[in-house]
């Protein structure tokens, strides 16, 4: 019904049946908003959010909500939900937070349009700033070195300091700025479909393939392939991803012959590969062509010094999207942000400072809208190690049995656990899974 209306106002709309099917086109095309139900019949509209969260998809999404879920609702807003809708839903109340949420969209587009750091958008808020502190700046420094080159860069830094946007730095201030940069999450390849995904596929090629496909490698031949967490590439892709790099040749599956590519390689860690090579988990030779040049991506508490002038992008940015006017940040709050840990890094900070905007009511932010950072500032290491069961043995069980569920799918199996990627990839190395 929703689809027919929106088509009927002149959107396109696609519909899925369900969080995973959601996840499937969310990580296919690019779309402007999602409209999601509350309860789903394989998960609900808050997992999906948390899952675009964690892959930065900062899309606005609307949940819709039935009669006595307004709680959960709030809780979804708290996540980063742009609103809710209540149903059964009105079409002039969804038609006005449409267009609301497509305001503050077309905005952000306008200042992901203004390219690199120097330019501004239309609503004058820059897509980046820069660091100043000195490790901030060592970093910056060799970007700009590495950049017109052609050499193959791995970035290697905590979640959430900025790898992927690094990359997108590099690849803008490349020779190859105007071809495409295409990022491929390489924890949610699984070992069967990864060389179909990475090298595409002809129709017929297995049962699934019902099309053509052309594969990462071919969508960003003269740009750059960013692959993010390269440690979790499949062990057999591996083998395939060197032969491509080496020879500069791909050759999608159910084909006979190899297709020319020439793509730059920029790949990113958050683990110790040298360690995962003494595990025979990451091959050497792969590991020596993929690190040409290593770039270190500070995590936030390196850089302290560095926080006022990103809690005022984020804010300027949130502002936008929001369509608040928060103007001023009280000095007792930006202590405070200047003292946290930030274990989740700058992904944390741009969260934060988003959700006290919204919950903002005038021009200035004060600890008031800070209702997360009151209690004691949390460790990383207590943020990885959070105990699916009493007993390692059984933990090892209920991920073993998630991965199958999953089909081997990790992003997937995190869902289903309801724990991080990230927390996920460190159980299985810990069980050697
Ligand atoms: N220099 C910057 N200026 C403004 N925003 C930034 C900057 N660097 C990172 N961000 C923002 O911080 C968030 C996290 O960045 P990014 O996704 O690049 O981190 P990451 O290290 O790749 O994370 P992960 O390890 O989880 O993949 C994003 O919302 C990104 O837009």
């Amino acid at each position: 019904m929703l689809q027919k209306w929106f088509e009927k106002n002149g959107f396109s709309a696609k519909w899925c049946t369900g969080m995973v099917s959601a996840q499937e086109s969310l990580s296919r095309s690019a779309y402007d908003i999602v409209l999601s139900d509350l309860r789903l019949p394989d998960g609900d509209g808050i997992m999906l959010l948390s899952w675009m969260n964690e892959r930065d998809l900062s899309l606005p999404v609307i949940i819709m909500t039935g009669y006595g879920e307004i709680q959960t609702a709030v809780s979804a807003i708290k996540l980063g939900a742009f609103d809710f809708l209540e149903k059964p839903i009105n079409p002039s109340i969804l038609a006005e937070k449409i267009e609301a949420a497509l305001r503050g969209r077309k905005s952000e587009k306008n200042s992901e349009r203004g390219g690199r750091q120097t330019k501004r958008g239309e609503n004058g808020v820059r897509r980046t700033v820069e660091g100043r502190s000195p490790l901030s700046t060592r970093m910056y420094s060799f970007i700009n070195t590495v950049a017109p080159t052609s050499m193959a860069v791995m970035l290697i830094g905590e979640s959430g300091t900025g790898k992927e946007h690094a990359a997108r730095m590099i690849h803008d201030r490349s020779l190859r700025a105007k071809a495409p940069f295409v990022a491929v999450d390489c924890g949610s390849l699984s070992m069967e479909l990864a060389p179909s995904e990475l090298f595409g596929h002809k129709r017929g090629a297995f049962t699934s393939a019902i099309e053509d496909r052309t594969g990462f490698f071919a969508e960003a031949n003269g740009g750059t392939l960013f692959l993010d967490e390269v440690g979790n590439l499949p062990h057999g892709v591996q083998v395939q991803l060197l032969r491509a790099l080496q020879e500069k040749k791909i050759r999608p599956v159910g084909t006979t012959s190899d297709l020319e590519v020439d793509v730059r390689i920029i790949t990113a860690t958050n683990e110790n590969l040298e360690k995962a090579i003494a595990l025979g988990r990451f091959r050497e030779d792969l590991f020596h062509r993929l690190n040409e040049f290593i770039i270190e991506v500070p995590p936030l508490r390196a850089c302290r010094e560095d926080i006022p002038l990103y809690v005022e992008h984020f804010v300027a940015e949130a502002n936008v999207e929001l369509d608040k006017q928060v103007k001023q940040i009280s000095g007792e709050l930006l202590s405070r942000l200047e003292a946290y840990s930030w274990p989740g890094n700058l992904r944390e900070l741009r969260n934060v400072i988003r959700r006290a905007v919204l919950f903002s009511n005038g021009d200035s932010l004060t600890m008031e809208n800070l209702p997360l950072l009151r209690e004691k500032p949390v460790e990383p290491d207590m943020r990885e190690d959070v105990a699916l069961t009493v007993s390692p043995e059984e933990e090892k069980e209920k991920i073993v049995q998630a991965l199958e569920k999953a089909g081997g799918n990790k992003s997937r199996a995190a869902l289903l656990l309801r724990i991080d990627r990230k927390t996920l990839y460190n159980k299985l190395r810990k069980y050697g899974l």
